[in-house]
């Protein structure tokens, strides 16, 4: 099994460096959708060049199609949630198609609006109708699982059966509590959560702990200790 310090594969460092070199993983002091201040914050919008576009959308489609050769696990539709999901399903569905035109070629992506649309064709979908379909969502980061779980409620109220998720950044850490103590309660996290309610895989292309053995040797030692305290406060017990 591979310990916290042993070195990253290739593709893993690869993929850590663009998102270093090109600002789309900062470190410092940043508020989260869940409250929490993090030291670290990975803001996959920055990924708008496109040769980086192509970089986060290849590491998606390996990480994808080895988990497909590897598993039962299959799908008709990549789902990406607005907003950040949409540019990673339609890129991640171009690489999958690049990487093999047989296998993926003829699979359809689609995502939601975050209004629905009242007028024209109407709803709140573009793109491949989701029902009776198996629907992989793609986004960037799950951290509380407040957008997950959104997703997920779309996919089941259109029809869809959710066979997987993939996010380039499992964070690992627990979800909030509603206590005053919430930062000292062990608690799993919001992955392990929806791992275990719906029965499917999760892959993400890096996680924390990715992340503080690639810096090591490269990050600054003030970043990379606030990065191991901010592990050791709010790791998830799974
Ligand atoms: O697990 P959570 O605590 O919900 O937080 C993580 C999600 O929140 C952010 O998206 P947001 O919902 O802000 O939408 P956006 O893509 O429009 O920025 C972020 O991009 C993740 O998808
Ligand atoms: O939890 C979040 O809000 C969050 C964390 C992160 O690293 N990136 C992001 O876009 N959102």
């Amino acid at each position: 099994m591979a310990s916290n310090n042993d070195p990253l594969p290739s593709y893993k460092a690869d993929f850590l460096n663009a998102c270093i070199s090109a600002g789309v993983l900062k470190f410092g002091s940043f508020t989260l959708k869940s409250k929490r201040v993090s030291p670290y914050f990975f803001n996959a919008g920055l990924f708008h060049r496109f040769d980086l576009l192509r970089i986060i959308a290849s590491a998606f489609a390996h990480t994808l199609a080895g988990h497909i050769d590897s598993s039962s696990l299959d799908f008709d539709v990549l789902f990406g949630p607005a907003y950040k999901g949409i540019p990673l399903s339609a890129a991640t569905g171009l690489e999958l198609a690049a990487l093999d035109a047989e296998k993926f070629g003829k699979k359809d992506y689609s995502f939601n609006r975050k209004e629905a649309k009242d007028h024209g064709e109407g709803g709140s979908i573009v793109g491949a109708p989701l029902k009776g379909k198996r629907v992989v969502i793609i986004d960037d980061v799950i951290t509380a699982g407040t957008a997950i779980r959104e997703a997920i409620d779309i996919i089941h109220r259109e029809g869809g059966q959710l066979v997987g998720i993939i996010v380039a950044l499992d964070r690992m850490e627990k979800m909030p509590g509603t206590g005053v103590d919430d930062d000292a309660a062990p608690r799993p996290s919001a992955i392990g959560e929806v791992r275990k309610q719906y029965g499917v895989p999760v892959l993400s292309v890096l996680t924390l702990n990715d992340i503080i053995a690639g810096l090591t040797g490269i990050g600054s030692e003030e970043d990379i200790r606030r990065m191991e305290e901010y592990r050791a406060k709010y790791k998830a017990s799974d």
